[in-house]
Formats: C-alpha cells, structure tokens, sequence
C-alpha cells in the first residue's frame, strides 16, 4: 500500500495554504468544509478566495515571502503555486519542522496526498491512486456518486442517535451485528430514500423494540420507465433496479429497461388484477424490495393513487418515480 490512509480532525485546527488560484481554491474549499482555520498566503487571490476573505473565513497572512514560522504554526500544509522551486522549497521546510505537506504539483515531494471524495455526512468515502492517476480517482468518484444515495447521511445519523439504546437492547456484540445486518437490507433505507425520515424512525423503534423477532420488511417502488431508454432514467430508478428483488414488469416496458435491471432479480409479469396491493403487500411483509415497472410516466396518473394510498397506509416502504416523458411540441 503506497499511501496509509486516515481522517483527520481539522476542527479548529490551522492550515497554511500558499498559493491562491484555481487547484488552491479547491482545497481549501474541501478544508473549511472540514472545519479547518485556514491561514493563505498569495500574491493573488481568485475571486472566490477573495470572497471568503472578505466573510472573513480565510485569514490573509502578508509579507515578501513565505515565513518559516508560519509552517511551524500548522498543523498540515498545502503548497498550491503554479512556482515550482517555491514548492519544492516549502516541502523542503515542512519536512525539516515535521509538518505534514502537499504538494499539489509533486506527487512525491507530498507527505500527504488529498484524495477524491464522496462526502455523505458523517459518511466519508476517499479514492486515491497515489499520484498515479488523479484523473481516475476522480472517475471513480464520479461512479460512486451515482451509485450511493444521498440519504445514506440519513441513515447513519439514525444509528448514530440511537447507538447507546442499541448497545443497551441488544449488549451481545453477535446479536447487534445481526441485527444491524438486517436493518441495513430493510425498509428502513428505503423509508429514508423516499425521505420519510419519521417513518423511518417508527420502524427503528418497532424493530428495536422487537429486537431479533421481527422479520424485517421490504418495500416497493412505482417506476416509470419513460420512452423506454435507460439513459433517460433516474438515478434513483437505477439504483432500486439494482437493488430488487422482485420485478413486475408492466406491459410495453422496453427490453433494454429490463436488461439493466439486477441479474439475480426474479422478473414477472406486472398483475392487472385488482388485489395488487394484496400481493405487494405480502411480498413486503415477507421482506422483498419490488420493483413495478410501467413504460411513460408510470404510476403517477390519478388512476394509480389508489394504489399509493393503499401502500402507505399500511406502513410500507414506497416511493413513486415518474418517468421522463418528452412533453410535445
Ligand atoms: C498528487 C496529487 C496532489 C494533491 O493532493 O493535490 C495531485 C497531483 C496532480 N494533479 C494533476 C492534475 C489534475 N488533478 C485533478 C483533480 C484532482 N486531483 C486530486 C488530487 C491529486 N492531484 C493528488 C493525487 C491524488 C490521487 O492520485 O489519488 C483530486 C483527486 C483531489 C483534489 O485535488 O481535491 C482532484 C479530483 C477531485 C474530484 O473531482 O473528485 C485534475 C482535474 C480533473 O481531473 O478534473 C487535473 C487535471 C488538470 C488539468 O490538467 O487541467 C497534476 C498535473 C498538473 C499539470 O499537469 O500541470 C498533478 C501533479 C502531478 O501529477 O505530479
Ligand atoms: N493537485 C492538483 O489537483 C492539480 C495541480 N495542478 C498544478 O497546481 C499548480 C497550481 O495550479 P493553479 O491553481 O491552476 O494555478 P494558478 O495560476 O491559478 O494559481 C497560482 C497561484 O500561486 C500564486 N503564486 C505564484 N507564485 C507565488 C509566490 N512566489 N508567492 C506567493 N504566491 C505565489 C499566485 O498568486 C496564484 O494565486 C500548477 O503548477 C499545476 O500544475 C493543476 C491541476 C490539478
């Protein structure tokens, strides 16, 4: 492993930033972020850093050149000029008073690299390739931002309030994770998914209360599946598509829909009958996440409300997405 990855608590904590353009902007973007007081010196600011600096969230230091001292004050450094031998000299300073430094033009001269980032608060994911290719970090990132939903925040601050609780109903260390495991392929992500944060926490609560007894329920998903060309799907059709356990496909759903759609998915026919919320009723219960698919908008038409209602007034987990239909001319 070329690099030792670690999070570091920035909290009030000063960092040097020498150098004020396009690559110092990000960075030190990333380190307010994290809560970091943020000393820069420049011969120029960037417009956005000039801004910061007038809110005062950046403190300016001034002088002809850099002073050592300075870097003694930090806690990390970032040399970000576009002056290569004023780079590699701030390495060199940083190195002999021990302060950690990167070097965003110097893969090696670095002895810290910052890594591309999926910030889902407090969940923090960091890609790096050591310098070898920032490019692919990125990429990578990209890939996970699409893939991971936004509310997986959501879903750890709600373990997190509640941790003293868990560990007191459940103290055997064994008997939480299992029970953690089961949470986590539940209805309880996907209450949050659809953003019903207080439904969320009543099914925390019953299957905190119930502790290992309850099975854990499922949830269901209204797509609408548009012209029927992937591309034009949500990111978060996607997602509950990789995610099913059990697809009805609706009639005139497009093959390449379905073709995306998780291999080890068990794929039936979309019922027209009207018990419909009977069986997706029992599928929940039994704790599988199903997937109904209709081409267009799917089930938003009022004719479909019924339907909805009827699911979450039993307590399921259910979102609608409507599909991208091309309005006319
Ligand atoms: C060693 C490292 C030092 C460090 O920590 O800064 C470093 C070094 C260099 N980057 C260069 C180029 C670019 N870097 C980016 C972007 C990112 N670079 C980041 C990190 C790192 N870059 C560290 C290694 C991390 C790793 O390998 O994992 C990311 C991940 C994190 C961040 O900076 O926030 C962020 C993506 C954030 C995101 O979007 O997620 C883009 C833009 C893009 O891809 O869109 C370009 C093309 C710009 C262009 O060419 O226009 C060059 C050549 C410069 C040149 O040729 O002049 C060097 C120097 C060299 O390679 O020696
Ligand atoms: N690590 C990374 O992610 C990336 C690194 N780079 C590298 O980063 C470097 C900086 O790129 P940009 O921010 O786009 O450059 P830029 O030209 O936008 O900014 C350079 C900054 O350095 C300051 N500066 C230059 N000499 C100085 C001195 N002697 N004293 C004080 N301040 C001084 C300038 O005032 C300016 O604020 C480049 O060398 C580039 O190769 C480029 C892209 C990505």
């Amino acid at each position: 492993m070329p690099l030792f990855p670690l999070f570091a608590d920035l909290h009030g904590r000063e960092v040097l930033v020498v150098g004020g353009g396009e690559v110092a902007t990000r960075k030190i973007q990333a380190l307010l972020r994290a809560g970091a007081r943020v000393l820069i010196y420049a011969r120029e600011l960037a417009p956005a850093l000039q801004a910061l600096a007038v809110e005062g969230r950046l403190h300016r230091l001034e002088g002809d050149a850099v002073d050592p001292q300075w870097i003694e004050r930090a806690w990390l450094v970032v040399a970000a000029t576009d002056d290569h031998a004023l780079n590699r000299e701030l390495a060199g300073i940083a190195a002999a008073a021990k302060r950690w430094i990167n070097v965003v033009d110097d893969a090696e001269l670095s002895s810290y690299q910052v890594p591309a980032v999926v910030d889902r608060d407090p969940i923090t994911i960091a890609i790096s390739s050591a310098g070898a290719a920032p490019m692919l970090a990125r990429q990578l990132r990209e890939r996970l931002e699409a893939e991971i939903d936004p509310s997986l925040g959501d879903l750890a601050r709600l373990f997190a309030r509640h941790r003293g609780r868990i560990r007191q109903r459940l103290p055997a260390m064994r008997e939480r994770r299992d029970w953690f495991e089961r949470m986590l392929t539940g209805d309880i992500p996907a209450l949050l998914r659809a953003g019903d944060i207080d439904a969320a926490e009543h099914a925390f609560e019953a299957a905190l209360a119930e502790r290992g007894t309850r099975r854990v329920a499922g949830s269901v998903a209204l797509i609408g599946c548009g012209d029927g060309d992937p591309g034009l799907l949500t990111l978060r059709a996607l997602r509950l598509l990789n995610q099913a356990d059990l697809i009805l496909v609706g009639d005139g759903v497009a093959q390449a829909i379905i073709d995306i759609a998780r291999r080890d998915a068990t794929m039936q026919p979309l019922p027209t009958t009207d018990d419909l919320v009977e069986l997706l009723s029992a599928h929940v219960q039994a704790g599988l996440h199903v997937v109904c698919l209709r081409p267009g908008s799917g089930f938003t038409d009022a004719g479909s409300r019924g339907l909805r209602n009827a699911l979450s007034e039993r307590g399921h987990a259910c979102e609608t997405l409507p599909g991208a239909v091309w309005p006319g001319d």
